[in-house]
């Protein structure tokens, strides 16, 4: 690792082929284009349902395990958006796709939806800043990073709300504002940790990002 980066930058150049991987998937390729496939569509709504769910619960223990009021905050009030705006999101989509309540609360969950949901569930128990920070800078910068690529921004956007929604609200100001607020936090708590911290955190982070591809990837099996 370059120690010349700070620890945010260190952790994402540590998986940069998988990072990319989700950046370029086919899945970003057709959302932007509007050609994704319904059942694409439904089945990654779906499951990202249940990711959604373990997601909240882990801002939760970040929130818990901050060490000072100031993180809290930013903290909470992304869960108030994730928790409005994207939760009605999720709801007009299903209604939309004519997705049944049973599918909405209990779906059988896929292998990764599984494994992310054990792994948010571990960093949330282990209610270490630290481990906590590293999933949540995974999720959402690699959603900043596809949403908010330059190649798309003088694209117009897809005609359909199901696709046009889902990348608005990862490319935004208030989204920018917080992923670059967790590559700082980051970067600050990096240099605080120990080596041990500081290998579980990393290692938080690359399973997060390998689970991010995988569950891209999946959507099409
Ligand atoms: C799998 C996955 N990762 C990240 C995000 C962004 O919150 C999401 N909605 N789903």
């Amino acid at each position: 690792m370059n120690p010349s980066q700070g620890f945010a930058e260190q952790l994402r150049q540590s998986c940069i082929t998988d990072w990319n991987a989700c950046v370029q998937h086919r899945f970003v390729q057709e959302i932007f284009d509007g050609s994704l496939d319904d059942a694409v569509l439904r089945k990654y709504l779906v499951q990202d349902y249940q990711f959604i769910n373990r997601f909240v619960a882990l801002l939760g223990a970040a929130i818990a395990s901050a060490d000072v009021f100031a993180p809290r905050v930013v903290l909470s009030q992304f869960a108030g958006m994730v928790t409005s705006d994207e939760n009605t999101y999720f709801l007009r989509s299903f209604d939309m796709l004519g997705v049944p309540e049973e599918q909405r609360l209990t779906p059988e969950l896929t292998a990764p939806t599984k494994a992310f949901q054990q792994l948010m569930h571990e960093a949330a128990q282990s209610l270490n800043y630290a481990n906590c920070m590293a999933v949540l800078a995974v999720a959402e910068g690699i959603y900043l990073d596809w949403a908010d690529q330059p190649a798309k921004k003088h694209l117009p956007m897809p005609e359909r709300f199901e696709h046009a929604e889902w990348i608005v609200l990862h490319a935004n100001d208030f989204f920018r504002g917080f992923v670059g607020w967790l590559r700082g936090e980051l970067d600050r708590i990096g240099p605080t940790l120990d080596e041990t911290q500081k290998a579980e955190a990393t290692h938080y982070f690359q399973r997060a990002v390998k689970l991010e591809r995988q569950f891209f990837d999946h959507v099409y099996e």
